[in-house]
């Protein structure tokens, strides 16, 4: 298949074989470009609308050449949620839940893709910093592969569902005395003085996989395309991968129309929010960016400039919420919905409520919540936030006494 790297900045071209992050001209962010008029051709609709969605159902449009590594990433379900639409007042609301990927996250879809690129391009050892899900996803596909993982985490702020998925499945884990941001500088510089493979976001690779997000969602919506998609946003390469999969779409001619894509981020770490309010270009970095939600806990997003370009084009809007107000509706999913989540996952629907009662959504738009991962994922802020289960002598009398009164 063909197609190349592109600076979203200054249009240089890189060959699909470099093993490039960034612009080698201006330093800009890279996306990759398919011919479309190819893929076209050679499109396959009646395996389009019938095949069960999943991450490599959409082949034609991901920059692999070789047997993919694979653990059945995607397809993940698009539930219809009434009873949370009736609570947040809109009438017509899905949820797209990405916990239920193997790793409890939409970072597979990110990774299937991404090992695969590192395998394809002869790569031996894969790396990443991480606030968690990074981390377990590159582990989990790094093992499947067979090649070496080493994760790069702020120390201390890692949930531990995700430092337990990284440990069990070998990676190399290495805690860092400083935050995300600190931790992601400090991997680019060892992915650039050695031959590591790096699979965060700025990789343009790894986003590929998850524009599939986009791809699922108007496959599971039967070939319509939602008014508005909603999700969190820390270093901002999901709702980046997302729109492109929506652009895709239209530039295929499969569909007509884009969703406005809408950015929540936490009071405490919301520089794209702030920039998108005050119509800035760039966004100004926050130094100590502090949330419940861990794994958005980012104050210098990699991708912001492909981020803040993509709620703009889209004529979407961001918002933040309070921890707080994420926690409701974290508990409104899980007890309205059956949607177990964790706490950065619940900020798409804390930010959905939040924009229709300031009016900014109509309550007559579909809208599409993206819950990003499992609520499994982060034990002890579900502890931390609930009440706490009762302990009763082993009677009848004790048992009848704790329900009942
Ligand atoms: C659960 C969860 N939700 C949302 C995000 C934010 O995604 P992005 O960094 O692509 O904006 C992340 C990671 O950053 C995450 O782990
Ligand atoms: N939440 C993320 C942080 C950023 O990872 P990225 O590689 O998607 O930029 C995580 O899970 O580590």
């Amino acid at each position: 298949m063909k197609y190349y790297l592109k600076c979203i900045e200054c249009g240089a071209e890189f060959e699909k074989t470099e093993i490039i992050y960034t612009c080698k001209k201006c330093n800009g962010l890279l996306d990759v470009i398919y011919d479309y008029n190819e893929i076209k051709k050679n499109m396959d609709m009646n395996k389009l609308k019938n095949e069960a969605p999943s991450v490599w159902k959409y082949k034609d449009l991901l920059p692999v050449g070789i047997e993919p590594v694979s653990i059945r990433e995607g397809g993940t379900p698009l539930y219809k949620c009434d009873r949370l639409a009736k609570k947040i007042g809109i009438r017509e609301l899905y949820v797209k839940h990405e916990g239920m990927n193997p790793t409890g996250s939409f970072k597979d879809r990110g990774m299937t893709v991404g090992v695969s690129k590192a395998i394809e391009l002869g790569m031996k050892t894969v790396a990443c910093a991480s606030t968690g899900n990074t981390s377990a996803a590159l582990a989990i596909y790094g093992a499947k592969a067979g090649i070496p993982s080493v994760v790069l985490l702020p120390a201390g702020k890692v949930a531990l569902g995700k430092i337990g998925q990284a440990l069990m499945h070998g990676a190399k884990v290495i805690m860092i005395k400083g935050n995300f941001d600190d931790a992601l500088l400090l991997v680019r510089e060892l992915c650039d003085q050695e031959p590591i493979y790096l699979l965060n976001s700025i990789n343009p690779y790894r986003l590929e996989g998850q524009k599939t997000i986009a791809f699922e969602i108007v496959d599971q919506l039967g070939f319509t395309v939602p008014d508005r998609v909603v999700l969190p946003v820390g270093n901002a390469g999901n709702i980046t991968a997302i729109n492109k999969g929506f652009k895709e779409f239209v530039t295929l001619g499969i569909t007509d129309r884009r969703p406005k894509m809408t950015g929540i981020q936490t009071a405490g770490a919301c520089p794209i929010v702030k920039a998108i309010k005050s119509g800035a270009k760039d966004i100004t970095p926050e130094k100590n960016p502090e949330t419940i939600a861990t794994a958005i806990r980012i104050g210098d997003p990699v991708n912001a400039r492909k981020a803040l370009a993509a709620i703009r084009e889209s004529s979407g809007t961001a918002e933040s919420v309070t921890d707080d107000e994420l926690v409701q509706a974290q508990k409104d999913l899980a007890q309205l919905e059956g949607i177990g989540v964790e706490p950065a996952s619940a900020t798409s629907v804390a930010g959905l409520k939040k924009l229709v009662d300031m009016g900014i959504i109509s309550k007559d738009e579909t809208v599409v919540c993206v819950t990003t991962g499992h609520l499994l994922k982060d034990p002890e802020e579900v502890i931390s936030v609930c009440i706490e289960p009762v302990t009763v002598e082993p009677t009848i009398e004790a048992l009848r006494k704790a329900i009942f009164s």
